[in-house]
């Protein structure tokens, strides 16, 4: 056990978004690196939807999808993988909410809560966003026990139809660490 993980695991949620370079590619190669990292196992992924940018709007369409991990890190040390894995894709940042390879959020933590100037939990901007909702709709179990999923649909309900996006493909990817695959 390293300093930022703990004896239990836990769900976790994380959207992720690309619009420069080849970005399906990138997305697969961000998914393997999860799935790759020890204390980290991809349960499930989302559908793959192009969606227009939000925020800045002068960049090009996103890809973007969601995953759901089972991982004995704490939010913290999940949070600096994630960083370290948008890094070593080649994420810069230059404008908020501008272009990038690749960008990780984590979005939801079973039973945590944070709000520090590195992590806040939930996300906040998670219910104003479709690009993060859809895909989060497609993962997130109907029994899920944290609320997560009375989150997403009241939020989907409110959205609908404020934000461009549509299905790009289903998620082909499969997990390597995953007990029965996925
Ligand atoms: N739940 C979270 N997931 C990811 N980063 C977070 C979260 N909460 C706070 N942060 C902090 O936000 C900072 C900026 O993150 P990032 O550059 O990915 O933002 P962004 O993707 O441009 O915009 P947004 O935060 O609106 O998605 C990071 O340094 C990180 O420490
Ligand atoms: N469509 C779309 N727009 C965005 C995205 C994103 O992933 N998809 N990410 C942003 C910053 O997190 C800002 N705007």
């Amino acid at each position: 056990m390293n300093a930022h993980s703990t004896s239990d695991s836990s769900e976790a949620y994380i959207a992720l978004g690309a619009n420069l370079g080849d970005r399906e590619d990138t997305l697969m190669e961000a998914l393997r690196r999860l799935d790759e990292f020890p204390d980290i196992t991809v349960l499930h992924c989302s559908n793959i939807y192009e969606t227009e940018p939000v925020g800045y709007v002068d960049q090009p369409l996103f890809l973007n999808m969601a995953v759901r991990v089972r991982t004995s890190l704490n939010p913290y040390g999940l949070l600096h993988v994630m960083q370290q894995i948008e890094k070593e894709l080649g994420r810069v940042r230059h404008i908020r909410w501008g272009p990038r390879t690749v960008d990780l959020d984590l979005i939801w933590m079973e039973g945590q809560k944070e709000d520090t100037e590195e992590l806040i939990l939930p996300h906040p901007r998670m219910e104003e966003r479709m690009f993060v909702l859809a895909p989060l709709k497609d993962i997130v179990p109907a029994d899920e026990s944290s609320g997560l999923r009375t989150v997403v649909m009241a939020a989907v309900e409110r959205l609908d139809g404020k934000e461009g996006l549509q299905l790009w493909k289903t998620c082909s990817w499969r997990s390597v660490s995953a007990p029965s695959g996925n």
